[in-house]
């Protein structure tokens, strides 16, 4: 994996960019898990009125925050009825970061619509803000969280601005429950919430490394097993939605184990990342390819079995007839490759299933004395 230059250009050229499909959707779970969190906060919230009237408050101020009270449970469990539709709603995160940070902004408001310096000296309040913005760590989307914390700083500048503005005398903003609202204090909330927002961001570039690396073969730089098998049924899902065929390809080369004694094993991996090269070159785009073990590889592949047969068998032919040159000085090595293809959904629905079916056709073609892809059952 290439290193940008500057770790903080890097840091924000990957906050910035649409993150990977597979973190995306362990965003989706972040989302539900938000949401989750969200609907329990907001069922405590219903006890704050009740404690007011235990408390022997005024009945239509206790009745106002239970009518409150129940609005914000309310959305709370559509925001978790939306959140259980996983990643059907790419603009979900982006409305609930809102909600999370217009709600801690209209709170504040009401308070300074009582008690001016209320609004803007609240601590309890206020730190909402910043458990809005830390939250959004659980969406792995940079994006998300550099989008939530420029809300909170704006719309709480916002709001001091409009207290400042609204006040007869500034300089006299004083509270007995409350005390001093200062220009001061203020700007050094907006720099911590600031601060919260740079803080979550290296967070989410921080998780989206570790996932990153955990999904990475080390050597290819290609998505490995454990990524192919969480993609793998997002792509089938999207796939039956547009009633479009894909074929799954297990590649192994061949005869591996003799290469290695040839060649060395530091001779062994150039060729793992010289035919790694030659696969991904014929993958288009959209067609995943993952390094699922030591001299295995998965392809799937647009299109029919028939048609990935034949470009598959194309590049067979290709690759055997060329030869790689491991180092300056070595001899020229012939690689071949054996395939067994799994048509979906016809052989299987699932990753598993093809993945077994293609297994068994592999091995086939090693059984008939490889260099070969095999599409159907002997
Ligand atoms: N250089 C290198 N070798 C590896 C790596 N991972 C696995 N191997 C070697 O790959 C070889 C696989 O051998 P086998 O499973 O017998 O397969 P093969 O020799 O290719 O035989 P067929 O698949 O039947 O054609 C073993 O010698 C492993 O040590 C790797 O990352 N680098």
């Amino acid at each position: 994996m290439r290193e940008a230059g500057h770790p903080l250009g890097d840091l924000l050229k990957r906050l910035l960019a649409r993150p990977d499909e597979v973190m995306l959707e362990l965003g989706a779970g972040g989302e539900l898990l938000v949401a989750r969190i969200r609907a329990v906060l907001s069922a405590l919230v219903l006890a704050l009125p009740l404690i007011a009237a235990a408390g022997g408050s005024d009945s239509r101020e206790v009745l106002t925050g239970m009518a409150a009270a129940v609005l914000v449970n309310a959305m709370a469990q559509v925001w978790l009825a939306l959140a259980r539709g996983g990643r059907q709603r790419p603009w979900l995160p982006y409305a609930t970061a809102t909600y999370d940070v217009t709600l801690t902004s209209a709170v504040l408001l009401l308070l300074s619509l009582l008690d001016p310096v209320a609004g803007i000296n609240s601590m309890v309040v206020w730190c909402f803000y910043a458990i809005a913005i830390a939250i959004t760590a659980l969406r792995n989307d940079g994006r998300l969280t550099l989008y939530a914390g420029g809300l909170a700083i704006v719309q709480y500048a916002a709001l001091v601005g409009y207290v400042f503005a609204a006040a007869e005398a500034p300089e006299t903003l004083v509270s007995v429950d409350y005390g001093t609202a200062s220009v001061s204090t203020q700007v050094e909330r907006l720099v911590l919430l600031l601060m919260m927002t740079v803080l979550t961001a290296t967070i989410v570039y921080r998780m989206q490394r570790l996932v990153a690396l955990s999904g990475r073969d080390g050597l290819t730089g290609l998505p490995n097993r454990a990524w192919l098998l969480q993609r793998l049924p997002q792509v089938f899902g999207a796939s039956r939605n547009v009633r479009t065929s894909l074929t799954l390809a297990l590649v192994d080369i061949d005869d591996f184990a003799r290469i290695n004694d040839e060649i060395g094993h530091l001779g062994g991996d150039r060729v793992l990342r010289h035919f790694a090269t030659t696969l991904a070159g014929m993958a288009a785009e959209n067609e995943l390819l993952a390094r699922i073990g030591g001299q295995e590889f998965v392809m799937l592949l647009h299109g029919p079995i028939g048609s990935a047969w034949e470009r598959l068998d194309r590049l067979r032919r290709a690759v055997a007839g060329q030869r790689f040159l491991p180092e300056r000085g070595d001899d020229a090595l012939r690689i071949t490759f054996s395939a067994g293809l799994a048509a979906w959904p016809q052989d299987g629905s699932g990753a598993s299933s093809l993945l077994k079916v293609a297994d068994q056709r592999l091995k086939q073609a090693k059984r008939e004395g490889r260099n070969r892809v095999v599409a159907r059952d002997a």
